[in-house]
């Protein structure tokens, strides 16, 4: 018989967007009233770069939550060619900061102050490793020469492979992954190497780009792949393996931003996020499986405790709206106008 209620322990998102300022004022509820807590990318304009700015996005989020909520953001720092490796002390000691993110310069939305050169980043990636702090990796290589379809597998074997090497006790995040390359490549990896798995890279492929005419809003980066591909990444996240967890990646841009001759990269994913998990995992025959993806894992690899409070979700399709409210414009959601079979009816 299908499950028509699950009661999950309450579930972090390990990779979000959240913006600033107004925007983040529009989106942060969304997260908030499924995730206990989220790890917050830092690629603002500019850059979260600094421990010191680490903690002043920290205050800006805390103050736009809803009153009661408690919600808690886990910040990152971005990394650049200039990052003093005593910056990683500092993110170390502090009670705000948990990983490092690293985003090679060119190969998504605000990472023009990414690395170039990774040989640059070495001393800080050294005390990294003896810190014993994560480094995330937004993992596809920038060179025009290569298809976009083959970004992230060039990376894993131009860049991840050496640095494993070079690096074999750093904590290491490949981020939002999306090819049965990096499925095997995590699994064939240590402990200490993880990946972040978004819910759209579960249940589409790259033909929801160009369903019935070009779909801006399935653009994101790492592009959709194949289905062989999201099959590869269903079949990691229902495994029970723990080196794979749950983050959206939800990127919200506001719809002109997309809907434009040159749109840019980010599915939002917020309005929904556990529901559309639970969906893949329904389609996958591996409900059963949801809770560790959504709320064990990822604090286990993070050495945090698990939350102790849970959340229900029942069977119960609703259909989303065409919009959200987004910095004095709107957003375009993902499933906008169409339905989603689960819903979180409660939380405590
Ligand atoms: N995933 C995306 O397509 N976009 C993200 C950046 C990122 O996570 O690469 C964004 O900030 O909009
Ligand atoms: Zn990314
Ligand atoms: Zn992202």
């Amino acid at each position: 018989m299908t499950p028509t209620r699950l009661e999950i322990t309450r579930p972090d998102d390990w990779h979000l967007h959240l913006r600033d300022g107004d925007a983040l004022a529009s989106v942060v509820a969304h997260t908030a009233q499924r995730f206990a807590r989220a790890i917050v990318m830092p690629n603002l304009k500019p850059p979260v770069t600094t421990v010191a700015l680490a903690e002043d996005y920290r205050r800006r989020i805390l103050a736009s939550l809803p009153t009661g909520s408690r919600f808690q953001p886990l910040m990152t720092l971005y990394l650049t060619e200039e990052t003093p490796v005593e910056e990683i002390a500092r993110a170390r000691a502090s009670d705000s900061v948990f990983a490092v993110k690293y985003y090679p310069a060119g190969a998504t939305t605000n990472s023009q102050s990414g690395v170039r050169e990774l040989s640059r980043v070495y001393p800080v990636l050294e005390a990294m490793e003896r810190h014993d702090l994560p480094l995330l990796l937004h993992g596809e290589v920038t060179d025009p020469e290569i298809d976009i379809f083959d970004r992230e597998r060039v990376f894993i074997e131009r860049h991840l492979m050496p640095l494993r090497e070079r690096f074999p006790a750093l904590r290491m995040v490949l981020e939002h992954i999306t090819t049965r390359d990096a499925v095997d490549f995590v699994s064939g990896a240590s402990a200490n190497v993880a990946a972040t798995i978004t819910a759209h890279h579960l249940l589409l492929n790259r033909n929801a780009i160009f369903e019935g005419g070009i779909n801006p809003h399935h653009y994101c980066l790492p592009i959709l792949k194949r289905e062989t591909h999201r099959a590869a990444l269903v079949k990691a996240a229902t495994s029970g393996d723990p080196r794979f967890f749950l983050g959206t990646d939800s990127a919200p841009h506001i719809r002109a931003a997309k809907e434009t001759s040159c749109g840019c990269a980010g599915i939002y994913t917020a309005h929904a996020a556990i529901e559309l998990y639970a969906e893949a995992f329904e389609q996958a025959g591996r409900l059963d499986r949801l809770e560790a993806f959504a709320s064990f894992h990822g604090p286990d690899f993070y050495r945090l405790p698990r939350n102790q409070d849970r959340i229900v979700l029942e069977r119960m399709p609703w259909i989303v709206p065409e919009e959200y409210p987004l910095a004095g414009s709107t957003c375009r959601p993902m499933r906008a106008g169409e339905s989603v079979a689960w819903a979180v009816t409660e939380t405590p």
